[in-house]
């Protein structure tokens, strides 16, 4: 299916009002809003006849006999069809502006998450973000598309005021009475309405994140035997929803029944009125007819009115938060003067200092340089900054202090989906996709032949599990690949690595979930392909160690020594302290004989 770009975007000032800002999206759509508000129109010109035509078939052709029934009968079937198929029409195209003004809100929402750095996603919550992208939007939409028909509805009030006025001035008075107080009380119970319905979408959010991250965290909930205090969280959630959806149904079941009885009181008035106006022969039978229908259906225009308001109000509270996203910008950007060039692999951090969004200082003036073609493993306690390094290399965010080059090029200087495509990272924990292992490992070279997957999966020591598999490359993984185990998740992240032949491969404990016999099995494969290419291990085990030519040994942000594993072994006791507290203690493991740990079993050794 084709994709189209949005037809338009948000006006980026951020003074303007919410409604003028998305101004220009509505205006990208006018001709089809404009034709649904015509055809509404029309529709309603045509409806507002039908009454009166019972009028003077009743008056002419019942009372006076001076008319044939049937004639007014087929006008009435007649103006009842067309004004059929209007509405479908005008509804139609009401449809069309609404699901045309999502798609464009939705695509300028997403093309901008995409866009956004690291750092905004370390901050935001991915239950928020749904929301945003979800519900926001449709409220939007909603008021943008469905608000202007309200109000063309609306016009029907007038439009049947003028005509009941050109038939009898006193009874068309008295058959309005009771609209404004509709009016009224509708705006008045959607305002008692709105902060509770507020209040339960915030609820249903809450509620959502809690769902989520029991499905998501299911295996820790499980390794932890945590279902009951899970359950009970879902329960406060769940009851904190029922409290407000009980004081939602009290604020209507207060104001319905006034509301819904109005009318009766408006009829009511029509036949006194009418009556008297009748019996002294100042008007006729079918007028009462003909007013009775007026007044049940001008009552839901006014009842709109209370909607829209409260529409008005969610979709501004919605507006507000999808703005808030379209205005962070990123940080993380191409420069103009980008190049694109093909690294060789000359690795260096000069001098570079960073901390995290929130503050966390990662790196401290460290400086490290890695040759093209050396493999180099960054040994260091939890949280010393060696994950840090890969993640500048890639430039998921930008340094503080200090620079990173390529080849002597500051990674700011070179294109983002260059340097991504030529810098590869591999984290510990990686992300699969429930799509086939072949479209994992091919994730970013689409077009890779199967023999070049087989050929990554083979280096990558993943190829033997997968062929054991029913459907070989082509078994679709569960969600997030969680029917494999870590180790072979991890391996199926190095393939996929792999096939992008980068010239810099950063290895994030990539190997921590493979057992050490399968590591040591594909070693010399690994080996094979870390040659000529730049490779920055984060390492635990000495397995892993003993793949890089050279060690460095880092602590609170800086590297605190550097040299082969035998030389620091000698001379630098803290590295044996770092490497003895990594691998105690070796656990006699009957699993792994059999394989790699899953993921809720290496969380519960940990
Ligand atoms: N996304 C983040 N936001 C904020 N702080 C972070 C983030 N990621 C890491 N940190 C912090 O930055 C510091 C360095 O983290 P880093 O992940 O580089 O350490 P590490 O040496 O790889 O640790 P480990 O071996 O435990 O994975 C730590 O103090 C960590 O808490």
């Amino acid at each position: 299916m084709s994709r189209r770009a949005p037809k338009a975007s948000i006006d980026p000032d951020a003074r303007k009002s919410w409604l003028r800002r998305a101004l220009p999206l509505v205006k990208a759509h006018r001709g089809l809003l404009i034709t649904s508000l015509v055809l509404s129109f029309l529709g309603l010109i045509v409806q507002v006849q039908i009454p009166n035509l019972v009028r003077i078939g009743i008056d002419k052709a019942i009372v006076e006999h001076s008319g044939r029934l049937a004639t007014y009968v087929w006008a009435i079937v007649g103006l009842a069809l067309g004004q059929g198929l209007i509405n479908y029409l005008a509804r139609l195209y009401l449809l069309r502006t609404a699901y045309e003004l999502e798609y464009d809100l939705r695509n300028i929402v997403y093309a901008h998450l995409v866009r956004m750095p690291f750092g905004f996603y370390d901050r935001v919550q991915s239950g928020e973000l749904m929301s945003r992208s979800g519900s926001d939007i449709r409220a939007v939409q909603m008021y943008l598309s469905f608000g202007p028909s309200i109000l063309v509805q609306c016009l029907i009030a007038v439009v049947a005021f003028v005509l009941m006025l050109s038939i009898n001035v006193p009874l068309a008075i008295v058959a309005m009475v009771t609209m404004p107080i509709i009016g009224v009380l509708g705006v008045s119970m959607r305002k008692a309405i709105f902060p509770v319905s507020w209040l339960i979408q915030a609820r249903l959010a809450r509620l959502a994140t809690v769902v989520d991250e029991n499905i998501q965290g299911v295996r820790i909930v499980k390794a932890f035997a945590a279902e009951g205090r899970q359950l009970r969280s879902l329960a406060e959630s769940a009851d904190r929803i029922r409290w407000a959806y009980q004081q939602d149904a009290r604020i209507r079941s207060r104001w319905n029944p006034v509301l819904d009885n109005l009318p009766r009181l408006g009829l009511a008035l029509v036949l006194i009125v009418g009556g008297i106006l009748v019996i002294d022969g100042h008007t006729t039978i079918g007028t009462i007819v003909a007013f009775n229908s007026y007044v049940l259906m001008l009552q839901p225009p006014f009842r709109l009115l209370g909607m829209m308001i409260m529409m008005g109000q969610r979709a501004s509270a919605s507006a507000r938060r999808i703005y808030e996203i379209l205005d962070t910008p990123s940080d993380v950007v191409d420069d103009p003067q980008a190049v694109a060039p093909r690294l060789r692999g000359d690795l260096a951090f000069a001098d570079v200092s960073f901390a995290y969004p929130n503050g966390t200082v990662a790196l401290d003036h460290l400086n490290l340089t890695l040759r093209a073609g050396e493999t180099v493993a960054v040994v260091g306690g939890t949280g010393s900054g060696k994950s840090t390094l890969g993640r500048l290399a890639a430039r998921f965010y930008d340094v503080s202090g200090g620079a990173v080059t390529i080849d002597g090029i500051d990674v700011r200087k070179i294109e983002l989906s260059s340097l991504r495509s030529q810098v590869g990272i591999v984290p510990d924990e990686p992300f699969l996709f429930s799509l086939s292992i072949h479209d994992n490992i091919a994730y970013g070279r689409p077009d890779a032949a199967r023999a070049e997957v087989i050929d990554a999966a083979e280096a990558a020591g993943a190829a033997e599990f997968i062929e054991e598999l029913p459907e070989g490359y082509d078994s679709v993984v569960g969600e997030r690949g969680y029917t494999l185990s870590g180790g072979q998740r991890q391996r199926i992240a190095i393939a996929r690595a792999l096939l992008m032949n980068p010239p810099i491969l950063v290895l994030d404990d990539a190997t921590s979930a493979i057992d050490v016999t399968v590591e040591q099995r594909i070693h010399g494969s690994l080996k094979s392909r870390m040659r000529g290419r730049t490779t920055l291990i984060v390492a635990h085990r000495l397995s892993t160690i003993s793949l890089a030519d050279r060690v460095i040994l880092m602590a609170a942000g800086r590297v605190i020594a550097d040299g082969t594993h035998e030389s620091l072994l000698a001379s630098e006791p803290r590295y044996g302290e770092v490497l003895a507290s990594a691998e105690a203690p070796p656990d006699p493991d009957p699993g792994a004989a059999a394989g790699e740990l899953s993921g809720a079993e290496r969380v519960v050794r940990r």
